[in-house]
């Protein structure tokens, strides 16, 4: 059960009385105090006004910010989660969901009427729908659930929304949603936002004892809602008002990605108008510096040039080794004449002035061979020596922060091992993420729990249900003959070292799970 913050409105109509001091410095206390997830919704506000505000928000929160208007914004701020309102919804293509959430974005929607819960599209990660309860901030909206309510499976995550504070918030879970939005309980009186937000968390379950309640960004395996909950009289005339978006909760959704008065409709921009702005783009969610604000197209879903390619993540990673009496150039060596051609340079217990010369030398080799050199855990080196790529574990640097060393451009991999792994790596935006480990293996130490295929299959499969692309390479103790079956599970490609580098004939053995994994 997740608590959400919906922004204070900041002058739209019906909003509290008064206006909001120092409003960043409120925000950033919020996520001080544990706020995951901040819907930044502001109807009322300019282009400028918004922008002013997310610069004035600590940087490091930003990933926990999702936008309602003004979704060109995100590429600048390293925002990687969109809502979308009914209406915009309704005037966006599945298509065009489908490639937001393929470059990288979290997005929610929200539903008034229980029965569209069947009908939104697995892109989205979640949605709100409300008002449960009457409103705290708006008078005169009633809620639209009865005590009987009970969800027991969703095709999305449901946050409950609407007149949520201490007093019903137990109600909430019990109810069976996944998360709650708070609003009015923390911007009627502004100077104790904090104090009660922090009551409220105080009255959640914790995760680990809600179960599957929790809300798990991009967990789309609830598939079913039973029973059909009664809804109260009077969503129907708030349904119908064609006013919604201003006068009633429809309003929380604000007049979603455009500026207000603009153009409703979501645009995607044409890849090809971008390309002259960035000679070799490929989207990265947190990417902080791609284009120039004055470039920024306006009212666009996401303002970003152009997604990543599949094809740049090779599906034959080989990992060095110094394990079987060669040094790691000499298996670099080895695994480049066998044609290989995505080396990761993985060097442990050696400091980075040792690493830095290998680290060159390596890039020299596999120039030489057309190959693409990655580095394991020095984002620095990484740079030092224009790997192409850099990979990162769950122990090491923070993707973001490594971008800040390494640019936008460099591929960045990342490691999980959990299904909240794979989801943390996707919203950190890693280009692919090393999924492992598939079995028992003596290269790496300190192991994560093995996966087996079965673990791949169901972290697969629940990946997909969610709509997530980004390339996953299984890793550890993989031998040829699990290729065919592990690609079945749908993951990009393999990593692999020990068995490649004991392979009786290695250029035949690479022959052979290239075309497999072709
Ligand atoms: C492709 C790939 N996947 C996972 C890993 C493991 O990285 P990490 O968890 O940082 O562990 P070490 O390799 O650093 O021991 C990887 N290297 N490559
Ligand atoms: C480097 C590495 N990472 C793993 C993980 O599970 O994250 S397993 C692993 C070792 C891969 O080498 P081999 O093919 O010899 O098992
Ligand atoms: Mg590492």
């Amino acid at each position: 059960m997740k608590l959400i913050v919906i922004s204070h409105p900041g002058g739209s109509p019906g909003a509290p009385p008064g206006s909001l001091r120092d409003e960043a410095g409120l925000i950033n206390k919020l996520f001080e105090n544990g706020l995951q997830i901040l819907h930044l919704r502001k109807p009322d506000s300019t282009r400028e006004q918004v922008k002013k505000l997310l610069s004035e928000i600590d940087q490091k929160y930003h990933s926990r910010i999702s936008l309602h208007q003004y979704h060109c914004l995100a590429e600048e701020f390293g925002i990687f989660r969109l809502h979308f309102t009914e209406k915009e919804r309704a005037a966006t293509s599945w298509d065009d969901f489908q490639m937001m959430r393929k470059r990288g974005f979290t997005l929610s929607t929200s539903i008034h009427d229980i029965e569209q819960l069947d009908t939104l599209s697995s892109c989205f990660s979640y949605a709100f729908f409300g008002p449960v309860f009457d409103s705290i901030s708006k008078k005169g909206y009633h809620g639209v659930v009865n005590n009987n309510f009970k969800l027991t499976k969703k095709p999305v995550n449901l946050i409950a929304l609407g007149g949520i504070g201490t007093s019903n918030l137990e109600n909430i879970q019990a109810m069976n949603f996944d998360g709650a939005a708070i609003l009015g309980a923390l911007w009627e009186q502004p100077e104790d936002a904090v104090i009660n937000f922090r009551r409220l968390s105080q009255l959640l379950v914790p995760e680990s004892s809600a179960g599957r309640s929790g809300l798990k960004p991009g967990d789309g395996d609830m598939v079913a809602l039973s029973p059909s909950p009664r809804l109260k009289p009077g969503i129907d005339e708030r349904r119908a008002d064609a006013d919604g978006y201003r006068s009633g909760y429809h309003d929380i959704c604000g007049p979603g990605c455009t500026s207000p008065g603009g153009d409703d409709r979501v645009h995607i921009p044409n890849p090809q108008d971008q390309q002259s702005q960035r000679p070799n783009p490929r989207f990265r969610p947190g990417a902080h510096n791609m284009r120039a604000p004055s470039q920024e197209p306006q009212n666009t879903a996401y303002g970003f040039s152009q997604s990543k390619d599949l094809d740049t993540i090779a599906k034959l990673h080989f990992i060095s080794s110094q394990k079987s009496g060669l040094s790691h150039l000499q298996s670099i060596q080895k695994a480049l004449d066998a044609g290989c051609k995505w080396i990761q340079l993985r060097v442990k217990n050696q400091s980075e002035e040792d690493v830095l010369p290998l680290a060159l030398k390596a890039k020299k080799l596999c120039d030489g061979y057309n190959a693409k050199l990655i580095i394991n855990d020095f984002p620095l080196i990484a740079k030092e020596v224009r790997a192409y790529g850099l990979h990162l574990g769950l122990s090491d640097m923070k993707i973001p922060q490594a971008r800040k060393i390494v640019g936008n451009e460099m591929i960045v991999g990342g490691t999980a091992n959990t299904f909240e792994d794979i989801i943390l790596r996707i919203n950190e935006g890693a280009d692919y993420v090393g999924l492992g480990p598939y079995r028992f293996t003596t290269t790496k130490q300190n192991l994560s729990p093995i996966l087996g295929l079965e673990g791949y299959q169901k972290l697969m499969d629940r990946l997909a249900k969610a709509g997530h692309h980004t390339p996953i390479i299984a890793i550890g103790g993989i031998v040829p003959d699990d290729i065919a079956t592990l690609k079945n599970t749908g993951v990009h490609g393999v990593a692999m070292s020990s068995a490649l580098l004991q392979s009786a004939d290695i250029k035949e053995t690479v022959s052979k799970i290239k075309s497999t994994l072709c």
